[in-house]
C-alpha cells in the first residue's frame, strides 16, 4: 500500500467521506474538551481531538454495555454467573472464548493465545518458563531504550539466576546521533554473539520512536542461532498485523488498553506458538491452566490445557475481559487489523505529511521539532514521535495543545507522540492537530 505524495494537499473532509471505517468513530465515546480540561473558551460538551491511543485507546459504546451485562449478572446470580450466564459468557470459560477473535490479530491459532494477568506479570512468566541460562548461553538481548518495565524485568531475571546483569543483559542503543536502532545492527549481534544468547527479546513497535522493527527477520536470525525469541507487543497489537505462528516466535506478551481499547490495567494477552505443546508443560502452574472439563474439580496432580491457555493462573477478572471484547468485535466488524492498518498507513502518513510541511519542522534555528519515527509506513505504525528543542519547548507546547483541546502524551524530556487511531480518528482530527501545533509553536 503507498501513501499518495499529495496526501496532505487534499482535503480532510474528502478524505474523510471517502474512508470506509468512517462510522466506526460513532461506536465510541469520545473525551471532551470541558474533561480534559481544555480552555474554558472551547466549548466544554465538545469532542477533543484525541491522539493518545498509544497511551490508552478509547471506551468503546460495546465494551460499555458488555461490562454492564457483566455487572448485572454479577448482581443478579453472584457466583452463578460462573457456569449459567444469560448471555453465554460463562465465566469459566470467558477467558478462552475471546481467543478466536484475539488470533487473527496477532496471526496465531486460537490455542496459541489466551487473555489473562498484565503485560509485565507475564513478561515475567514467559521468562521464568524460557529463560534457562547455562554457562555457555545465559544472555538476554534487548534494546537499552526499551520500556523500563522490560528493562527492570531482564535485570532482575538475570540476578534471579545469580548473574550480573552488566554481562547477562546486552542492551542494544542507536548508533550515534540516530533514534531508530538499526535492524542490520541487531541482526549483526544475533550472528557474532549468538551462541551465548539464551532469550531475544524486542518490542514490536518501540514505545518512544514508534518504530516497527521486522520482528519476522529478527525472530528468523535469533531461531537459526538457537535462541528463543520472545516480543513484548504492548504498541504493536491492534496497531499492525502480526503473524507470530508463521515466524516461528516462540512467546509474545502484551497489554490491551493501548490499540485494542479495553481500559486502563485492562487484562493482558499471552502468545505460546504451538512447537512448544509436546515439549513442555507450563512451568508455573495455577487451577485456571487446569484442563476445562476438571477445573472445579480440583484434582490433586496438574494436568494443562494444551496450549498457550494452560498457562493460565488465576480465574480473569469478568470486567476486563468483557470490556475487551468489545473492542475485539469492533476490530471484526470492521474488517480485522488488515483494514485498519490500511487506513491507519494513511492517517499517520497524513499527519506525517501536514507536520514536514510545518514552517517548525526541522528549522535551522528557534523552537523547532523533528520527527524521530522512521518515514517509511512499513517502518512504523499509528505513532509519530516529535523531538522539540530547545529543551523547555516541549511541555509548552505540550501544554498549548492540551489548552486547545488536542491531546497527546510527553515523555521526558522532550517528546511529544501523537497517534491517530484509524478505529476512531479521523482526517480532519488530523489536520486540527497540526493547524494547533502551528499556532502554538508561533506563540511561543
Ligand atoms: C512497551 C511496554 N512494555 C511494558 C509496559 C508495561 O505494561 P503493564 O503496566 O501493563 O505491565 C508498557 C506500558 O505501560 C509498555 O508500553
Ligand atoms: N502515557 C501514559 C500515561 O499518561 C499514564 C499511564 C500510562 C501511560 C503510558 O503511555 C505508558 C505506556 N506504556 C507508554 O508507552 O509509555
Amino acid at each position: 500500500m503507498e501513501v499518495p505524495s499529495d496526501l496532505q494537499s487534499q482535503s480532510p473532509e474528502l478524505l474523510d467521506a471517502r474512508d470506509a471505517l468512517r462510522n466506526f468513530r460513532d461506536e465510541f465515546y469520545l473525551p471532551t474538551n470541558g474533561a480534559v480540561g481544555a480552555s474554558k473558551d472551547l466549548p466544554a460538551d465538545q469532542p477533543c481531538t484525541y491522539l493518545c491511543g498509544n497511551s490508552l485507546g478509547l471506551l468503546s459504546k460495546q465494551s460499555e454495555s458488555l461490562v454492564q451485562g457483566e455487572l448485572k449478572v454479577w448482581g443478579s446470580r453472584g457466583v452463578v454467573g460462573h457456569f449459567n450466564h444469560p448471555y453465554g459468557r460463562e465465566w469459566v470459560e470467558f477467558g478462552e472464548k475471546l481467543s478466536p477473535l484475539l488470533a487473527p490479530i496477532v496471526g496465531a491459532h486460537s490455542s496459541e493465545v489466551i487473555s489473562m494477568s498484565t503485560l509485565t506479570a507475564n513478561l515475567h512468566l514467559m521468562m521464568n518458563a524460557f529463560y534457562h541460562p547455562t554457562a555457555e548461553r545465559f544472555k538476554i538481548l534487548c534494546e537499552a531504550r526499551a520500556f523500563p518495565s522490560d528493562r527492570y524485568a531482564f535485570h532482575s531475571q538475570a540476578i534471579a539466576h545469580g548473574l550480573d546483569p552488566k554481562t547477562a543483559v546486552i542492551a542494544m542503543s542507536p548508533r550515534e546521533g540516530e533514534y531508530a536502532l538499526r535492524e542490520e545492527d541487531i541482526l549483526d549481534v544475533i550472528a557474532k554473539e549468538g551462541p551465548s544468547i539464551a532469550v531475544v527479546c524486542f518490542s514490536g513497535v518501540q514505545y518512544y520512536t514508534g518504530q516497527l522493527f521486522n520482528m519476522q527477520k529478527i525472530t528468523h536470525a535469533g531461531k537459526h542461532a538457537g535462541c528463543i525469541v520472545g516480543w513484548d507487543l504492548a504498541h504493536a497489537v491492534g496497531n499492525v498485523p502480526i503473524s507470530l505462528h508463521d515466524w516461528g516466535v516462540d512467546w509474545a506478551v502484551w497489554c490491551t488498553y493501548k490499540y485494542l481499547n479495553s481500559g486502563a490495567g485492562g487484562i493482558g494477552g499471552l502468545f505460546v506458538h504451538s512447537k512448544w505443546d509436546h515439549i513442555k508443560k507450563p512451568d508455573y502452574a495455577g487451577w485456571w491452566g487446569q484442563e476445562l472439563s476438571t477445573r472445579f474439580q480440583m484434582p490433586e496432580d496438574f494436568t494443562p490445557i494444551p496450549g498457550a491457555w494452560g498457562y493460565q493462573q488465576s480465574n480473569p477478572s469478568c470486567l476486563t475481559l468483557a470490556s475487551l471484547l468489545g473492542s475485539l468485535e469492533i476490530f471484526q466488524s470492521a474488517g480485522g487489523i488488515q483494514a485498519t492498518r490500511s487506513k491507519s498507513i494513511l492517517l499517520t502518513g497524513y499527519l506525517e505529511g501536514l507536520l514536514r510541511d510545518s514552517s517548525f519542522c526541522e528549522k535551522a534555528d528557534g523552537p523547532k521539532f523533528v520527527i524521530i519515527t522512521p518515514s517509511d509506513p512499513y517502518r512504523r505504525g499509528a505513532q509519530l514521535s516529535l523531538l522539540f528543542s530547545p529543551l523547555g519547548v516541549m511541555q509548552k507546547v505540550l501544554d498549548g495543545l492540551k489548552n486547545a483541546g488536542v491531546i497527546g502524551d510527553e515523555r521526558e524530556p522532550d517528546v511529544i507522540r501523537l497517534s491517530p487511531v484509524p478505529l476512531y480518528n479521523t482526517f480532519a482530527d488530523v489536520k486540527h492537530a497540526v493547524d494547533v501545533l502551528e499556532e502554538v509553536m508561533r506563540a511561543l
